[in-house]
């Protein structure tokens, strides 16, 4: 199941076409990859890096070669310093050789080239933590992050921008107009669709929205992904999704950590919730 998407014809192929093949061939589930204090106590692993390593290989192992998308969060590599994040690079490393696509879930955003920064060190293919997307923050406005979107662009990489989040928190800024009358989350899916107009199927320039919002009046076909965490633990169900994504709802990349996560540390259980959730979504989403 992993080598279709490997091939080299794929390889250079932009995020989005990427994104569609795994997809179509796995399932639309993205697991995240969330290590937290209670997860690798739940697991009997200690709150080390030893534990960090366990728990994040355990997942990598179970996963890797079932499931299209995961999303590690990189703050809970990042609570171990420099050790933690070299679990976060061999995990990555691993998954894509499995044939899985790798969104790092770091938030990034920054000004010049400090965002290229950034960039470079995700996006680009010599990048230390080179993956195949990346969540960023438009928070210093969209055309801060154009640093990321060009380097995303030079080595077929995605980006993720936050839209409308699925934390309760989110709407007071992103629900705010904008001087055109917009909202800064209607401006933020305009960047999208604009950067994504001549894509063929899917654009490689994604959208994070929330499952948890109960609806929204932005138009979301954006022509590119949207990722929707809140899936499980937050509330989100399967059924959400229809009612947040309505006609773009085939674009969406389900995201779920602890649903999943909770099941382990035994493969074969991990196994089974990923699956359970892939067929669930799969239903909803039309695959
Ligand atoms: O709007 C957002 C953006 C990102 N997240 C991240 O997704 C996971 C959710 O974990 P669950 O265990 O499935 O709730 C986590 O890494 C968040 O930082 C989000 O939840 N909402």
């Amino acid at each position: 199941m992993s080598n279709e998407i490997l091939e080299s014809d794929m390889r250079n192929k932009p995020f989005g076409t990427r994104l569609r093949a795994a997809m179509d061939a796995r399932g639309p589930l993205c697991v995240g990859i969330d290590p937290h204090q209670h997860l690798l106590d739940s697991w009997g692993l200690p709150d080390t890096v030893e534990g960090l390593a366990s728990f994040t290989y355990g997942v990598v192992d179970a996963l890797a070669d079932r499931v299209a998308v995961f999303k590690p969060q990189s703050a809970f590599f990042e609570r171990f310093g420099s050790g933690g994040v070299a679990v976060l690079e061999q995990a990555t490393i691993r998954l894509r050789e499995a044939g899985a696509l790798v969104i790092i879930d770091a938030k990034r955003g920054d000004i010049g080239t400090t965002m290229a920064g950034y960039a470079s060190a995700y996006l680009s293919e010599k990048g230390p933590l080179a993956c195949d997307a990346l969540t960023v923050s438009p928070y210093l406005g969209f055309g801060s992050l154009q640093p990321a979107i060009d380097e995303a662009l030079e080595a077929g990489a995605g980006l993720f921008v936050l839209a409308l989040t699925s934390n309760p928190e989110g709407p007071q800024f992103q629900s705010a107009r904008t001087a055109d009358g917009s909202t800064v989350a209607g401006a933020v899916l305009n960047g999208l669709r604009e950067l994504n107009a001549d894509a063929d199927d899917l654009g490689s320039f994604g959208a994070v929205v929330g499952a948890t919002i109960s609806s929204t009046d932005e138009d979301l076909n954006i022509n590119g992904p949207l990722l929707a965490p809140g899936l499980g633990a937050q509330g989100g169900t399967a059924d959400s999704l229809t009612k947040v994504f309505g006609t773009a709802v085939r674009n969406v990349v389900p995201s779920s950590s602890r649903e999943i996560l909770g099941a382990g540390p035994d493969a074969t259980a991990l196994q089974d919730a990923a699956a359970r959730a892939n067929d669930a979504y799969r239903a909803v989403l039309g695959y």
